[in-house]
C-alpha cells in the first residue's frame, strides 16, 4: 500500500498540488484522473522521487520515502516499476535487450538468470516471438507490452503507468488495460495509473482519484462515479458522449 499525505508542490510561486492525501491499495488498479494541467504527472513524479514535494509525506508500506534514511529510499526505488508514456524504449536495442536493461543496470545476476527472467516477462505479455525484433519493427501496442515487461522485470511491488493507452486504438487500449489489471492482481502489485481514458475508468477503475486544479475533489470506485454530485467531475465525465447518454 502507498499512503500519501498533504502533498503540496508549487512552481514559481504557483501551487500545482494543494495538499493531496490518499491511499493506493495493493493488488488494485488505482487511477488518477483529471483534465490537462491538473497536476496528475507532478503527483506521480512526487511519488517516485522525480520531483520533491514542498510538503507532505509518501509512505510505501509504512516506510517514509522522503523522511527516512538513504538506504530506505534506495530499496523503495528498487521496488518500483515505471511504464513511461510512449513506452520510452531504446531504439538501438532489441526487445529483449530493452527488457533486460534494468537487470543489467541494477543486479549482478548471471546472463542465464537474466535471460530466464526476460523470457518469462516477455511470455507473460505475449511477446516471446518478438524478442529479437527492434522497436521500429513492432506496433504501438507491442511497444507498450515491451514497456510493461520491462516495468515488471525486477518484480516490482509498486507499478506506475503514465497514460498507458495514449496513442492506441480502442481495442488495443482495452487489451493493455486488461494486461495491467491481470498483472496487478497476479503479483499483488500496488498499481497507479494516470489516465484520461473513460474506458479505462469504467473497466479497471478499482480506486479512482479525481484531481482538479491541484486538489482532490473526489475518490471512489468506478461503479459510483457516474452518480457523482461534484460539478467539476460531472463536467469531466460527461464531456464523453457515451457517458452523457448514461447520465442518471
Ligand atoms: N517542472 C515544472 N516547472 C514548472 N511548472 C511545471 C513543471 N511541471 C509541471 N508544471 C506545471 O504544473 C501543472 C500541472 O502539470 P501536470 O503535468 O502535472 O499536469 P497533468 O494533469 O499531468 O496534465 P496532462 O494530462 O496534460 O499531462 C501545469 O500547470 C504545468 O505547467
Amino acid at each position: 500500500m502507498i499512503q500519501i499525505s498533504n502533498i503540496t508542490k508549487a512552481f514559481n510561486g504557483k501551487e500545482v498540488l494543494k495538499g493531496i492525501t490518499a491511499e493506493f491499495k495493493k493488488g488494485e488498479t488505482n487511477l488518477i484522473i483529471g483534465g490537462s494541467g491538473t497536476g496528475k504527472s507532478v503527483l506521480l513524479k512526487c511519488m517516485i522521487g522525480l520531483v520533491t514535494p514542498d510538503k507532505g509525506s509518501v509512505l510505501y508500506n509504512d516506510r517514509d520515502f522522503y523522511n527516512g534514511d538513504k538506504e530506505t529510499q534506495q530499496s523503495i526505488r528498487r521496488e518500483m516499476g515505471v511504464l513511461f508514456q510512449g513506452g520510452a524504449l531504446f531504439d538501438s536495442k532489441t526487445v529483449e535487450e530493452n527488457v533486460r536493461f534494468p537487470l543489467d543496470m541494477l543486479t549482478d545476476q548471471s546472463m542465464q538468470e537474466k535471460q530466464e527472467r526476460v523470457n518469462f516477462c516477455l511470455q507473460r505479455v505475449g511477446l516471446d516471438a518478438a524478442a529479437k525484433r527492434m522497436p521500429s519493427e513492432i506496433s504501438g501496442g507491442m511497444k507498450k507490452r515491451v514497456g510493461i515487461a520491462r516495468a515488471i522485470v525486477m518484480n516490482p511491488k509498486y507499478l506506475f503507468c503514465d497514460e498507458p493507452n495514449s496513442g492506441l486504438d480502442p481495442l488495443t487500449s482495452v487489451k493493455i488495460d486488461e494486461l495491467i489489471k491481470e498483472i496487478t492482481q497476479e503479483y499483488e502489485i500496488t498499481t497507479i495509473i494516470i489516465t484520461h481514458d473513460m474506458n479505462s475508468v469504467m473497466e479497471i477503475g478499482q480506486n479512482i482519484m479525481f484531481l482538479y486544479q491541484g486538489a482532490k475533489l473526489w475518490e471512489g470506485v468506478n461503479s459510483n462515479i457516474i452518480k457523482t454530485d461534484v460539478p467539476e467531475l460531472k463536467e469531466f465525465l460527461f464531456s464523453n458522449k457515451l457517458l452523457r447518454e448514461m447520465e442518471p
